[in-house]
């Protein structure tokens, strides 16, 4: 019964989102319409007059030409008002699929790292942004469908009243089957298509795997086109199964409307043939009506199915809706900070959805203004989430994060720290596009110069602005390595009082690595960094070390003290100095 009232509130909010994307396109689409409608009158009235005049040329309104010519101009406009409104479907559905992508975009914008990352989010996205390019489309067409043929069914609900008004309660009594399985139709293909997200989803994924190029060289390696080409077939044969399903459930529902429609038809025709046998109506009403019955019914059918295409859109705009609303609202801006004192942890506790233990379990950090601090320890000791937290893309579970020893908003934070991951973006743009995507900050070639890209950049054929990445075949591909000064670029570029260096030298040579960490305090220049890094060489002349083990901060100090205390640090570090020796 819900969805009932809510269908009817969520098809006047569509047919505002058409109008909204597309005013004039919106006022054309309605005028082709109304004069579909027109002219389909138009060609029972002329049907009607050259009945008439062939019929009863004495009582002949008009004479039999100019009935005729009327009626082939009716025809003819009744005839090519569909493929004018065809392509103006074409632009109207484009502008409203751009409008319902912009509200997606605004509202995957607004979301929060934690929400773009658990999993709920990623197939509500999907399944909305798959159906965002098509139902527009379908609810574009389905509300000018019915405006159109609403008129139309008006009109010829008129005729047949004026000619025999018991043909059109017999008429009309074929929408009511037709409008329960439309209904039916549409919790069917709600559901298929919840059904069919995750399998897409798959699907998709794999297919980046055999078709993309940063996936090529490994896949090739391992030679696992097969064994992935064979989950690809898999996934497919699921899809097809399920298709197969729904297509057989849909063919039955319109076979069924079909059936209702046609036997209205019949029984129409057949009572006018009787009506005839009996007198009461004379051949040239009855020819009208029988045009007057075989337009009605292919209104209806238009009409039918603009109701069934809006009632099996229904349910996907809902869900467009609930997910545009499930976004937070838009926050203001963030504003960059100096730092004067320090940003600190206190207490910070963190568990990502669904795990039971916390990645990050009470954590107390300091980074004062200036400092150099690494994080080292295990894979999975909570290093990068720790970082997240600092950068403020986590919010603490529990403890307070301050800055200068106030409790800043996490976008003020963000605004004020600026972090480059160990899985850093290739953006398949410019060098210097690749440098100021990270805002306004330093010049650009500066930033290039203090991470160490220079020499690279002289290299390649137009300096800072050639295209890089191969992936839009256009570009110059680099490195891993100078992909990583790339990055180290954006990050100076920048010019926040903190950064967040998640492994900046894992693709560097020694050479290169050597240079960063011995200079590292210049490259900054005087900005404060918190370095995360599995090489203990790396880390050692940082002003304070903290090792993690499974969230929590184990140990604290200079390398110097650690050494002396002689505990998992020490212990860490004699192990990697070990395979050096
Ligand atoms: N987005 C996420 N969703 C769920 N769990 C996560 C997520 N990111 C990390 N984890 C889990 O949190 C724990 C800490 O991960 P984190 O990436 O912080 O460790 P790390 O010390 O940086 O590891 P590494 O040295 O391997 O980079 C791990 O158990 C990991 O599985």
């Amino acid at each position: 019964m819900r969805r009932l009232v809510k269908t009817p509130r969520l098809i006047a909010a569509a047919a505002r989102e058409v109008r909204r994307a597309d005013r004039g396109g919106t006022l054309l689409a309605t005028f082709y319409q109304l004069l579909g409608a027109v002219a389909a009158l138009g060609v029972v009235a002329a049907g009607k007059l050259t009945f008439d005049a062939l019929l009863t040329p004495d009582h002949a309104a008009v004479g039999l030409t100019p009935a005729l010519l009327l009626l082939a101009l009716a025809t003819a406009v009744s005839g090519s008002v569909g493929p004018l409104q065809t392509q103006q479907h074409r632009i109207l559905g484009e502008r409203v699929s751009q409008r319902v992508w912009d509200r997606l975009l605004d509202t995957t914008a607004r979301a929060d790292l934690v929400t773009y990352e658990s999993t709920g989010f990623a197939t509500a996205l999907e399944r909305v942004r798959q159906h965002a390019l098509t139902r527009p489309f379908a609810v574009t067409a389905a509300l000018l469908g019915l405006t159109g043929s609403l008129l139309g069914v008006t009109a010829m609900s008129v005729v047949l009243l004026a000619v025999e008004p018991l043909l059109l309660p017999l008429l009309l009594a074929a929408g009511i089957p037709a409008v329960l399985l439309a209904r039916w139709a549409s919790r069917t293909e709600f559901a298929f298509a919840h059904r069919l997200t995750a399998l897409f989803r798959r699907r998709h994924y794999l297919q980046e795997l055999l078709t993309q190029r940063p996936y090529a060289a490994e896949v090739r390696a391992f030679d696992a086109t097969g064994p992935l080409r064979a989950r690809h077939d898999a996934l497919n044969a699921d899809v097809n199964a399920a298709l197969s399903k729904q297509v057989r459930r849909r063919q039955l529902i319109a076979a069924l409307t079909t059936l209702g429609v046609a036997t209205a038809l019949t029984g129409a025709l057949l009572a006018i043939v009787q009506l005839v046998q009996t007198g009461r109506i004379d051949l040239a009403e009855a020819g009208a009506a029988a045009i007057a019955v075989r337009l009605l019914s292919g209104q209806l059918g238009t009409l039918f199915g603009a109701i069934g295409g809006l009632l099996e859109s229904a349910p996907f705009l809902a869900d467009l809706e609930r997910f545009v609303a499930s976004g937070p609202e838009a926050g203001p801006r963030g504003h960059k900070h100096d730092l004067v004192d320090r940003v600190s942890l206190r207490g910070a506790r963190f568990s990502y959805p669904g795990l039971e233990r916390p990645a990050v379990d009470g954590v107390d950090l300091e980074i004062r203004a200036g400092e150099v601090v690494a994080l080292v320890g295990e894979n999975g000791s909570g290093k990068t989430t720790l970082a997240k937290i600092v950068a403020g893309l986590y919010e603490p579970d529990d403890g307070v994060r301050r800055w200068d020893g106030t409790a800043m908003p996490a976008p003020d934070v963000r605004a004020s720290v600026t972090v480059i991951f160990q899985d850093f973006v290739r953006y398949q743009m410019t060098v210097r596009d690749n440098i100021v995507i990270s805002g306004d900050g330093v010049d650009p070639e500066a930033a290039a110069r203090s991470a160490g890209l220079l020499p690279t950049v002289r290299g390649l054929p137009d300096g800072m602005d050639t295209m890089l990445g191969r992936d839009l075949d256009e570009g110059v591909d680099l490195s891993g390595g100078q992909w990583q000064r790339v990055a180290l670029a954006r990050a100076l570029h920048r010019d926040t009082p903190l950064i967040v260096l998640d492994e900046p030298a894992a693709a560097l040579d020694p050479r290169a690595e050597h240079e960063l960490f011995t200079n590292v305090r210049a490259t900054l220049g005087g900005r404060a960094a918190l370095l995360i890094s599995h090489r203990f060489s790396s880390t050692r002349m940082a002003d304070r070390i903290y090792v993690m083990d499974a969230g929590r901060v184990v140990e604290c100090g200079t390398h110097d003290e650690l050494m002396a205390a002689a505990g998992q640090y020490a212990e860490l570090y004699r192990l990697q100095s070990a395979a050096y020796r």
